[in-house]
């Protein structure tokens, strides 16, 4: 079949066994009749006041097939048996093909060195605006979403003044150490990051089921030496593995690694574990969404036989390779009035070891409130 309308582009359907062939703005996509009648769009079908699906989709006949299809207006209209009538516009159905899925990323992304991030000259919000104008956060998240890392300054060193910030773009996740934290180096928790040692490049909660989205830091004070942050983009190292061996790369990606936290002392007992990848990807487009890395909280490599556990390894230390290579290190000192944000799915920290008083405070947010704001601007996320 073959539809030319005045201003609209060409589509021509093609019917099959269970589902039909719309080709539309030059490319071939495929919708399954299930699908189609189970995303109806018609008032019976589907609430567009509160965007939930009607339609019992354990009703629909999964044998189903419209018995009339046709394309009028740049429009698809099917009548199924019975009546009903569903109407798809061409460019909704573009828009939500599995063949365009396929093709899009869900986050744009700068992956970054060290150069590329200073290059780019990202500006740092400013606490006055940033409490005051939608607009500051806007720009904040977006380079939030592009980067992984944000920062604003000129923040009053308190946690009144950190917490409001965050308050600006998410709901604070709390875990066992607490809503907002403040710590120094005093051993108050069974964890190295209660010491003064040099801590590698990392991801926080790793032993989570699903690891806190977002580390928000800032030093509130610090008398003595070093004690700088180190930011890597995980992404950019991971996509430098992907390029040079796709096989290491998916072994990362496939084989489940158990990371745990294990504290026993007379205020704080705890015993989590969570078990994934090393590498999270999106199935149908392979995009890299998640990353684990914490070579201190990973736990004892059980679930896969010994030659793989080899092969592992070794991808693993390619991964370590590209992750530790001078040039992709950002070395920022965490000034008080500086606070950072760190998307702790991708971007890793650590920390350069120091020596006296040195007091951190921060806390971590939930990833789909900071997304669901993102959204709320307009951004991609
Ligand atoms: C940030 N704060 C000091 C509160 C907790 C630190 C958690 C440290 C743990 N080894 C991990 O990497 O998850
Ligand atoms: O002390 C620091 O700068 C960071 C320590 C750390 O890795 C953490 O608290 O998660
Ligand atoms: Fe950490």
């Amino acid at each position: 079949m073959q539809i030319r309308g005045c201003a609209s582009r060409p589509a021509t359907l093609q019917l099959l066994e269970d589902s039909l062939v719309l080709n539309y703005g030059g490319k071939p996509m495929h919708f399954n009749y299930v699908w189609l009648r189970d995303h109806c769009r018609s008032a019976a079908s589907y609430n567009s006041q509160t965007h939930q699906r009607n339609v019992d989709t354990g009703g629909i006949d999964l044998t189903i097939r419209p018995d009339n299809t046709s394309v009028q207006d740049e429009h698809l209209i099917l009548t199924w048996p019975g009546g009903h009538v569903t109407k798809y516009s061409l460019s909704w159905l573009a828009e939500n093909s599995y063949e365009r899925q396929k093709q899009s990323r869900v986050q744009p992304r700068v992956l970054w060195n060290s150069d590329i991030y200073k290059n780019a000259n990202v500006p740092s919000a400013k606490w006055d605006l940033f409490m005051s104008s939608d607009d500051e956060v806007k720009k904040f998240l977006q380079n939030y979403l592009l980067y992984g890392i944000a920062f604003v300054d000129e923040v009053p060193a308190t946690v009144e003044a950190t917490e409001a910030v965050t308050q600006r773009v998410s709901l604070i996740r709390e875990t066992t150490y607490g809503r907002m934290w403040c710590f120094t180096s005093d051993f108050s928790r069974g964890d190295s990051a209660y010491s003064q040692l040099a801590l590698d490049r990392h991801t926080d909660t790793s032993y989570f089921q699903e690891p806190c989205g977002i580390q928000v830091f800032h030093c509130l004070k610090h008398e003595g030496t070093g004690g700088r942050t180190l930011l890597v983009d995980g992404f950019y190292a991971a996509e430098k593995v992907r390029q040079q061996s796709p096989e290491n790369f998916d072994l990362l990606a496939r084989v489940p690694i158990r990371h745990e936290y294990i504290e026993k002392s007379d205020t704080h007992r705890n015993h989590m574990t969570g078990i994934g990848p090393v590498l999270d990807l999106y199935p149908w487009n392979k995009e890299l969404y998640l990353i684990r890395y914490n070579n201190y909280d990973r736990s004892v490599i059980n679930t896969i036989p010994h030659e793989l556990v080899q092969r592992w390894y070794v991808a693993h230390r390619m991964l370590t390779t590209e992750l530790r290579r001078p040039e992709n290190e950002l070395w920022v000192k965490l000034n008080p009035g500086k606070v950072v944000f760190i998307d702790n799915w991708r971007v890793m920290h650590g920390r350069e070891s120091f020596t006296g008083l040195r007091q951190l405070c921060g806390c971590y947010l939930t990833r789909d409130d900071v997304l669901s704001t993102a959204r709320g601007f307009g951004l991609q996320a």
